[in-house]
């Protein structure tokens, strides 16, 4: 049930990803090619279809509002094309293809990134079946965890952490802005999509916390243990880059536990929802035995 329902998701996402921005009505083909080249690399979608199953947790129909959840995929994709940058982790894979930067160049891959994060908030703006007022609420929820306070700031802390050792402590709360808030604001976003409760907020909340240290947690093993084919980027790129993980300021055993605490955690957060959110439930064990 979950491997269709995710299935059914993302080619949904891809259809409205591809039907936004258009190449050849673009005012700069080149942008327009970077920009799509990144967004169409074959991303797991995560982060759209979490907002879409939120929104299915608490009774509504996700799939209404796919062309708002594309805004957050294309911010999540700036970020990845930013992130591979000489300046940053100077990666040459992502997604199993050359890095944007290695295609386009470092200028036309910065101002890709650029664009796109834009872009989403005009996609917000633009999307059918919400009113004004949610847009708005939305608008803070995922400008508020892009920015300062969230992935922006946690890659800063990531960047002065380069070669350091941390501990526990910044390395969990730089994980919950860079990686973290994002996902918080996908699920969130759905939710008040939905007309969720406060409750039912709080409890997705809850879960997006868990799900963002679990998801987080299976990315630092997979750059121990993963085969690069499969996670279409490098693995040992941490280690390359001088990073603390949940790895090396641990176990692998110490961070599979840690893992499984969090997805505990997560479906425990899910204790008073109905089958509706058998979705959520199911996505984060699927999560942290993931290859890619
Ligand atoms: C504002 C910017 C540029 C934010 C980057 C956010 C982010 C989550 C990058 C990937 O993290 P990673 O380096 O831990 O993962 P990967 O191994 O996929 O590169
Ligand atoms: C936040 C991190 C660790 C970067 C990768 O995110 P995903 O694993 O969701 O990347 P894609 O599937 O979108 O490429």
């Amino acid at each position: 049930m979950m491997r269709e329902y995710l299935q059914r998701k993302i080619e949904l996402v891809n259809k409205e990803l591809d039907s936004i921005y258009l190449e050849q009505d673009a005012l700069n083909s080149t942008l327009a090619k970077s920009m799509n080249y990144s967004l169409m690399a074959g991303g797991k979608r995560l982060r759209p279809v979490l907002l879409m199953a939120a929104a299915d947790a608490v009774g509504a129909n996700g799939e209404n509002f796919v062309h708002l959840a594309t805004s957050i995929e294309m911010i999540h994709t700036y970020s990845l094309i930013h992130d591979d940058l000489p300046a940053m982790d100077n990666d040459d894979y992502r997604r199993g293809k050359l890095t944007n930067h290695k295609v386009f160049g470092d200028g036309v891959a910065v101002l890709a990134g650029d664009a796109l994060l834009t872009m989403a908030f005009e996609v917000i703006a633009d999307s059918p079946n919400v009113d004004v007022a949610k847009k708005l609420k939305i608008v803070k929820e995922i400008s508020h965890a892009a920015g300062p306070e969230g992935m922006v700031g946690g890659q800063v802390i990531d960047l002065e952490s380069e070669g350091k050792h941390i501990d526990m402590n910044t390395l969990q709360k730089m994980h919950r802005a860079k990686t973290g808030a994002l996902f918080c604001a996908a699920i969130r976003s759905g939710a008040i999509l939905g007309d969720a409760t406060d409750k039912q907020l709080e409890a997705l909340t809850e879960y997006a916390r868990q799900f963002g240290l679990a998801f987080q947690i299976t990315d630092d093993i997979l750059d121990v243990t993963g085969d690069e084919a499969s996670i279409g980027k490098p693995v040992g790129s941490d280690e390359k880059n001088h990073k603390s993980t949940y790895v090396t300021l641990g176990s692998l055993q110490s961070a599979k536990d840690l893992a499984q605490k969090a997805v505990d955690n997560a479906k425990e957060a899910l204790k008073d929802f109905g089958t509706e959110a058998d979705f959520l439930r199911e996505i984060v064990d699927y999560l942290i035995s993931r290859k890619k």
